[in-house]
Formats: structure tokens, sequence, C-alpha cells
């Protein structure tokens, strides 16, 4: 794909020297500001292309919409739940994590919540200080032979999971999405979360913070636990319903919490912070070097990937985007272009286009119908009252003007792609494929081209009847522009008439002496 082009980025929170270092190295330019308010970032934001955060940084959509040059959001870390998505999509900007460079330290975090619950270490430290030698008031609980609880069995949720079996405890769990038996493969025996909550001694959350996982650990959940059932949360604050907790530890239905994270950081409610059965963290999970240095060295590299074309790595927002960057598929991208932007036009409309279907010919296009859609909405949208139309928004751009977008794939001896477009209640169609590695055009309107149109430089389209002396018209009205015929294809006939398509020079500056001559006509730049 054509390379993204990322040349001033902002880093507005604490994230590894190295990711500046990689940047620099790449030719970027870089700025650390941290600790900025939003007024100052929406007023920044509009200087550079690129912007680093953590989970500090909360990237709301008048941020995003104040970037006007802005491509990329990269997130040294796991959850993107502090970025807009939405609205980044909406505006074209690739948002990228590093999912993996933090787990085994968030692990460790966990781990070592587990373990302080077990044996109180945070509040006898705590005494210890104070001057006190109270060995009655820290009696603890051995985890051997306990049942953890672990909800939400992705990367974290499996490796907390493997430590604490070193403990002698039971792993049961719960996730819609990993498979029990993958699960099973590293000691998790999965079960519905009903049966899961009466068994377990100590849970600990691991999912990301969705509407389906806010308040998973609430009133009615902490009432079918075991009494005095303790909790970790080093996810995300609001898994555990905070005030449902509270309620819990006060009534000895919990008896214990280990929180890493809060609905509200730093939270100004101390009420759980404050509890004596809480132990709790601002936020550490991610927070060791080694971590650090991974994510900080990984978005620096992934965002050098792309915006050298080489690869598009940790996008979260932009799945259409990844095929791009396969040499295979970037022709059949610009084709997809190309067709929009032939039939838009063609079709030279002002009015929305109702309906869009594309279809994919062919075995090998059997997993582009994705990609060749949004790039037909591109071609379709380009030069359109929306702004800057590309692969990451093409779809919901679509969707806001109305334009329903449908795509299916056929098997068929040669690979192509066939684009229909409504107008009005009017059908156009345009048919092409990739033939030694260029775009072409074989069919538009129901008329097929004697040779394959190329789809690149200025292309001159009409319709009119087959006769010599109109064709001689047509050049001398480019002659009289002085633009120069550089290659000529013409359709077959259909109802007496034919599609042309000629290579020119340069646009026509006016099309209005060619539309005098044939029915149909149009000019475009590929
Ligand atoms: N405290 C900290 O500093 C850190 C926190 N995190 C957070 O930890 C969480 C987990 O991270 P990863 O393990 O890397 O994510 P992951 O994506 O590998 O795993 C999340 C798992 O949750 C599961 N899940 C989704 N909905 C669920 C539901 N309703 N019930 C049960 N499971 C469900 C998913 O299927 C997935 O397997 C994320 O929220 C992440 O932001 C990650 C790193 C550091
Ligand atoms: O990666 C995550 O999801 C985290 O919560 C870590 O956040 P941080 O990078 O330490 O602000």
């Amino acid at each position: 794909m054509a390379p993204v082009s990322v040349k001033r980025i902002l880093i507005s929170e604490s994230v590894d020297p190295c990711c500046k270092t990689i940047l620099q190295e790449n030719g970027v330019e870089v700025t650390e500001k941290q600790q900025m308010t939003k007024e100052e970032l929406i007023a920044e934001i509009q200087n550079y292309d690129g912007l680093v955060v953590r989970s500090a940084t909360k990237v709301t959509a008048d941020i995003i919409n104040a970037g006007g040059n802005l491509k990329i959001i990269g997130r040294a870390g796991t959850g993107v739940d502090n970025v807009d998505v939405d609205a980044a999509t909406k505006r074209g900007i690739i948002v990228m994590n590093t999912p993996s460079g933090n787990t085994i330290s968030a692990a460790e975090l966990t781990c070592v919540l587990l373990m302080s619950l077990s044996r109180h270490i945070p509040q006898a430290v705590m005494s210890m200080k104070d001057g006190k030698w109270d060995r009655k008031k820290f009696m603890g609980a051995e985890l051997y032979g306990k049942v953890l609880g672990i909800v939400g069995l992705g990367r974290i949720g499996k490796e907390v999971a493997t430590r604490m079996q070193s403990f002698g405890m039971k792993t049961i769990g719960y996730d819609p999405i990993t498979p029990p038996e993958v699960s099973a493969s590293w000691g998790v025996e999965q079960m519905s979360l009903e049966e899961l909550w009466p068994q377990c001694d100590y849970i600990t959350v691991h999912t990301p913070l969705m509407p389906s996982t806010t308040g998973l650990l609430n009133d009615t959940s902490f009432a079918k636990c075991k009494k005095g059932v303790k909790v970790v949360n080093c996810a995300r604050g609001g898994i555990i319903d905070e005030a449902a907790l509270l309620r819990a530890l006060e009534s000895g239905q919990c008896g214990g919490a280990g929180l890493d994270v809060f609905v509200e950081e730093p939270p100004k409610d101390r009420a759980l912070v404050n509890h004596p059965n809480v132990i709790s963290c601002p936020h550490l999970g991610a927070s060791t070097k080694e971590a650090q240095a991974r994510c900080g060295k990984e978005i620096a590299l992934q965002i050098v990937d792309m915006a050298t074309g080489k690869a598009l790595v940790g996008a979260v927002n932009a799945q259409v985007l990844v095929s791009s960057f396969s040499p295979d598929s970037h022709q059949w991208i610009l084709l997809g272009e190309s067709m929009g932007r032939v039939l838009k036009a063609c079709t030279a409309s002002k009015e929305a286009y109702g309906q869009v279907h594309v279809t994919a010919l062919g075995e090998s296009l059997k997993k582009s119908t994705g990609f060749l859609s949004s790039a037909a909405v591109v071609g379709l949208l380009t030069e359109g009252p929306q702004k800057g139309p590309n692969l990451v928004n093409a779809l919901p751009l679509a969707a806001e003007t109305g334009i329903t977008v449908q795509a299916d794939h056929k098997d068929n001896e040669c690979e192509a792609c066939v684009l229909e477009v409504s107008v009005n209640g009017r059908s156009y169609k345009a048919v092409g494929s990739v033939q030694a590695g260029v775009p072409v055009l074989l069919e538009l309107n129901g008329s097929v081209f004697r040779q394959p149109v190329p789809l690149t430089g200025h292309l001159l389209f009409f319709k009119a009847a087959n006769s010599t002396e109109l064709l001689l018209s047509v050049t001398g009205v480019l002659a009289a522009a002085s633009v120069e015929l550089q290659s000529f294809s013409a359709s077959t006939a259909c109802s007496g008439e034919q599609w042309y398509c000629m290579g020119i020079s340069s646009l026509l500056g006016d099309i209005g002496a060619l539309k005098s001559l044939v029915k149909e006509a149009a000019q475009l730049t590929v």
C-alpha cells in the first residue's frame, strides 16, 4: 500500500525512551509532552500526524477531530478503552496497540496481589513501619488447595493460571471465546459463571472493559459467591462494580480485594482504597522496565513499518487495511478504487448512491470482498463532500451517507471484480481485473471492451454510435484543446452504441464541446 506519511509524532505520556529513539532514527520528528490538559492537546494536535499514548491520555472525539493531520494513534500497551476508536475510524485514523508487551508484568502483579491478599502483606508492612510487632492480627491462609476463578482467559488470564497452579491452586474459568479444550491444555477447567461463582476462594478478572463485562461482579454475583471470597482486578476499573464491592466488603461477603485499576483514575472517592481489607496500586500492572521497553519498542517499530508500507501490525480498527500491505492485494485495491472512480465519473452523481454491490469472482479473491468493497467505496466517495475517504473509514462513511454496501464472492474461472451502483433507480456496472500486475477495466455498463483498458493516467470515456466521422470529430476536439490521444479502446456494440475509452495526455478543461457530440462522456484521472 502507499506508505502512510508520518513525519511528526507527539508522545503524551511516559513511554520508554527507546520509542522516541527508534522513531527519530527513522526520520520522524518526536515531541514529548506529558500531563497536557485536554485543551492543550486540542490546540496542539493539529501539528502532528501521530499520537502515542498509554492509558492516562483520554483521546476523545474532540481531540481526534481537532487533529486534522492525524493518521495514527499508537497505544503503547494493551487496552484502547481510553481512545475513542469509533471517532478515529470515522476520520480514517489507524489505532494500534501492543497487546502482548505487558502481559507478563500484568500477570505477575495479579499474582502478587493474590499472594498479598492471602497473607495481608501490605497491612503487615504498614504495621511494622508503625513500630508494631503484631503476629496475631495478620493470620493468613494458604493458597495451596484453594480455588481460583479466572474470568477472561486471554493472554493475561492464561499466564496467571499457570503461575498460580505452581502454588497448588485449582484454576477454573470462564471465557466466551477461548475454547474449553484450549484452556484445559493449560490447566483451566471452563464452566458457566453461574457454576463458577460458588466454587471460588479467589476470583480474578482479565477481560477488556465493554458493556458485557461492566459490572461482571455485582451485588447479584457477589451473593452467589462463597462468603469471604477475595477478588482481584488488574484489568479495568468497573469490571467489578465498585459500589457492589464496597457493600460486599462491608458485609463480609467479600473478604478482601486487590485493585490495580479504578473507574476513575486517580479515584476521587477513596472509600475502597481506604477500606482495611483492600490493597491497591495506582495502575501499576504494566509499570515494569521490561514491559515498558517492549511496548515502547513495539509501538515505534509498528509505526515505522506502517509508514514505510512494510506491514500493518497491531491495528485495532483497520482490518481491511491489513490486506493492503500484501503485494498480492495491492493492485486489486487500486482496481477497486479506480472502478469506483470510473463509475462516479460516469454517473456524474451529485446524489448519494443508494446501493453499492461488489462481487469478487474467482477462487483467489475469496477473502478479498472486504477490501474490494471498501476500495470501491473510497473511489465513489473521492472528491465528494465526505472528508478523506480511505480504507479505514470507507464503510462507516458509506453508512453515514445512507449507502448500503453489499459484497459477495462467486466461483469463476477468471479473477475479476464486479461493481454495481444504483443512483436514483438507475444501475451502473463496471467489471475489472488485474492483468500482468495492472488494474484494467473489462466492461462498462454492459459493453465489453475489445482490449482491456488500463486504469491509469487521464482517461476519457464516452458512449456513441460506431462512426468514423464521429471519432474524427472527437479527436478534433482533443486537438483543439492541445490534448494528445495516447491510447484507444472500444467496446463491442450494445444497442447500436459503444463505449470508448481514450488515454489522454491531460484532462479537457471543458468537456462541453465533447458532450455535444456524444451521448455520455466523463473524464477522470486515476
Ligand atoms: N493493569 C494494567 O496495567 C494492565 C491491564 N491490562 C488489561 O487487562 C485486560 C486483559 O488483557 P489481555 O489478557 O491482554 O486481553 P486478551 O484480549 O488477551 O484477553 C481478554 C479475554 O477476555 C475474554 N472476554 C471477553 N468478554 C468476556 C466476558 N464477558 N467474560 C469473560 N471473558 C471475556 C476474551 O474472550 C479474551 O479471551 C484488558 O482489559 C487490558 O486492558 C493489560 C495490561 C496491563
Ligand atoms: O496496557 C494496558 O491495558 C494497561 O492498562 C497499562 O496501562 P499503562 O500503559 O500502564 O498506562
